[in-house]
């Protein structure tokens, strides 16, 4: 039998977030991650019993029907290092031309080397190798973050560092974005601020 892909959305749109903000993708949102923030905004993901299990096929009928002529997909989640055979999947895409990146907080399995664009979101602490591998690092800040937060800042090295302010469920937190923006005047450049622009003019 096929492999399938424990999936919860799929849709086209503009990536919101960092050195892509406004480039057309097709993000696939992968089921299941293995940490629990408490202010995860991606519930949906935690719902099992409502992803849907595609094979490969399957899936790029999907994203061709979605957005025939996009050839960037964004695998997102959740956290898509925890689906099994991950490898396949990113090689097929590339076979049939795509570009691929991946948002991932860097647990949960190995990144495919086929991977064209990472983007490292760090809730813990990781080993370097992950920090090389990545093409950007995203830190995400509530309104509450604190000085232990702010010193993790100094312990980031990478030549892609973004700061993104940590939304509400009803959309930006303007207090989360007004530390953000203070702390990358701060890192004095060292840090840039990432807006999430899809939310700011309402679409997915
Ligand atoms: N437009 C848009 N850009 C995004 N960049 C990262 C996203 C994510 O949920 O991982 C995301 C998302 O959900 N929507
Ligand atoms: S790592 Fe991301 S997807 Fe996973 S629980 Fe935390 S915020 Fe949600």
């Amino acid at each position: 039998m096929s492999d399938t892909y424990a999936i919860c959305d799929i849709f086209h749109s503009i990536q919101g977030e960092a050195t892509h903000t406004g480039l057309p993708m097709v993000f696939i949102r992968f089921s299941g991650c293995p940490l629990r923030c408490s202010w995860c905004d991606e519930p949906l993901h935690r719902q099992a019993d409502k992803a849907e299990h595609l094979t490969l096929t399957q899936l790029r009928s999907r994203i061709l029907e979605l957005a025939p002529h996009t050839t960037n997909l964004l695998l997102t989640g959740g956290e898509p290092l925890m689906a099994p055979h991950l490898d396949r999947l990113v090689d097929y895409f590339k076979d049939q031309g795509y570009w691929i990146a991946m948002e991932t907080c860097g647990e949960g399995g190995e990144i495919p080397a086929e991977v064209d664009w990472v983007t490292l979101s760090p809730k813990n602490q990781l080993p370097q190798s992950l920090y090389e591998r990545a093409d950007e690092v995203k830190l995400v800040l509530g309104a509450d973050a604190d000085q232990s937060d702010k010193e993790r800042l100094t312990q980031c090295h990478h030549p892609n560092l973004w700061l993104q302010p940590r939304a509400l469920p009803t959309g930006p937190d303007p207090m989360a974005v007004a530390l953000c923006y203070r702390w990358a005047l701060e890192s004095g450049g060292a840090w840039r601020l990432s807006l999430q622009t899809h939310k700011y003019i309402g679409v997915p």
